[in-house]
Formats: structure tokens, C-alpha cells, sequence
């Protein structure tokens, strides 16, 4: 599942957020890294068309994310840096079933749908349970099934283990090396993106490194104590 941005950058009001960029993204793991403000959920939203570029252009699996906006919607999952704006119904069950009305699914098949993910995650004792009653790390568990219940071949993660104890952290990194989609991750946890395939840099709305981790995480480091 290719993803490329082909001279594609973004403004807000006519202010540059993101200097036009040409990259394609083709790993299964890839990190986003920078500091504060730097572009990272720019570029992420941009992938799933929440944001358009302002020049060139952004394909997912070749699917314009303009001109094809609903189709790169159904093949790119995000969850947002707080997953408790992101679920909708207050049952967790209820609400991971919620994404897969007006699929032409009959109940059971929904049903059958909503229990495979749950068991996928090792979450079914949520099922039951109300979303405002949840910890952080569960929050971030049951919309990451609710999304991944919509089958996306890419999920985009924004900040997955932020204000997550060590323990519901290590279960988020867990769960995120288990998955089989194309998984993009943008995270000021360095030691979460530290063995993924490939990490971007930003900085001032530029993508300034490319590469392995090792190598882009020391060139953040440099920047950062610049
Ligand atoms: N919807 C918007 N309207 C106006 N400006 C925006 C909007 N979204 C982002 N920006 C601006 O674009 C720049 C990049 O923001 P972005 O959210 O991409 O940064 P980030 O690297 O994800 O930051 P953080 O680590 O703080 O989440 C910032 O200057 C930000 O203020």
C-alpha cells in the first residue's frame, strides 16, 4: 500500500504548515517525529485527506485523497491523540458495531465482527463497558478496535501511548507490533518508534530527516539541544 506525496505541502489562511514534500511510504512501520508544531499531524492528516494540500498532491494506494476522498477515508484508520473524542456510543460493543452500519452486514455477521476484534486486542472484557469509565490505556485499545473492526490497510496513530502508565503503555507497543496493517505512528515516545522500519523528521514544517530510526533519532536529538 503505497503512500505518496508528490509535491505536496499545506497552509492554513494562506500560512504554510508544511513545505511541499515528494516521499513515497511503503514499510509497514513507520514513525513521525519532531518537535512541537513542526508538521507531524499535518503530514498525518493529510493522508487520510483531513487536510488537502494546498499544492500537489497526496495518493494512498493510488487513490487520491481529493478527488477520491471517501475511498481513502475507508482504507485509512486514524486515531486521534485523545480516543475518547473518537468513540461515539457510550457501550464500547455498541460503538465498535456503530463503524460497520450501512455495510449491508445483518446483525450477526456485525456481531461475529465486533467480537473477532475485541478478541483480536485481548479486550473482550471491555465489550460491555462505558467509554467514560475506561482508563487511558483502554480508551486508546477500544478505538483502535473500533477502527481496525472497519478493516483500513492503513492506521494512523497520533500520540498512542501519551499519558499511558508503563504498564498500558507497554500494551499499546504491543499491540501496535502486532498488527498487520500498514501503521504509521506519530510520537514524542521515542523508545516506541525505535525499532520501527523507518522515521521521518520534522521540523519547522519541513521534513528535514529520512531513515532509519537510529539515525533520525540522533538528528533529533541535535535539534532539539540546538
Ligand atoms: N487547523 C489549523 N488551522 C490553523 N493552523 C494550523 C491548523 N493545524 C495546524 N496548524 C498549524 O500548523 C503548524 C503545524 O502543526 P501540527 O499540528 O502539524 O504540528 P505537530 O508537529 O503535530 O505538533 P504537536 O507535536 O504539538 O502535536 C503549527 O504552526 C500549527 O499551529
Amino acid at each position: 500500500m503505497d503512500i505518496r506525496f508528490q509535491d505536496a505541502g499545506a497552509a492554513f489562511a494562506g500560512k504554510t504548515a508544511l513545505q511541499p514534500l515528494t516521499v513515497t511510504l511503503h514499510e509497514r512501520r513507520i514513525g513521525i517525529i519532531g518537535l512541537n508544531g513542526s508538521g507531524k499531524t499535518t503530514f498525518a492528516r493529510m493522508i487520510n485527506g483531513l487536510v488537502t494540500p494546498s499544492t500537489g498532491k497526496v495518493t494512498v494506494g493510488g487513490l487520491d485523497t481529493v478527488k477520491d476522498a471517501k475511498a481513502v477515508l475507508g482504507k485509512v484508520g486514524f486515531i486521534f491523540q485523545n480516543p475518547q473524542n473518537q468513540i461515539i456510543l457510550p457501550i464500547i460493543r455498541e460503538d465498535i458495531a456503530f463503524g460497520l452500519k450501512n455495510r449491508g452486514l445483518s446483525k450477526s455477521e456485525i456481531a461475529a465482527a465486533v467480537d473477532a476484534v475485541l478478541v483480536r486486542l485481548d479486550i473482550a472484557h471491555l465489550a460491555g463497558r462505558r467509554a467514560h469509565e475506561l482508563s487511558g490505556g483502554e480508551l486508546q485499545l477500544a478505538a483502535l478496535a473500533a477502527v481496525l473492526a472497519t478493516g483500513p490497510d492503513v492506521l494512523i496513530l497520533d500520540e498512542p501511548t501519551n499519558q499511558l502508565d508503563l504498564k498500558n503503555r507497554a500494551r499499546v507497543e504491543k499491540t501496535i507490533a502486532g498488527l498487520k496493517e500498514t501503521t504509521i505512528v506519530i510520537s514524542h515516545d521515542l523508545a516506541l518508534i525505535e525499532n520501527f522500519d523507518r522515521v521521518l523528521l520534522f521540523d519547522g514544517g519541513r521534513l528535514v530527516a529520512d531513515g532509519r530510526p537510529s539515525e533520525t533519532i540522533v538528528r533529533y536529538r541535535e535539534l532539539a539541544a540546538a
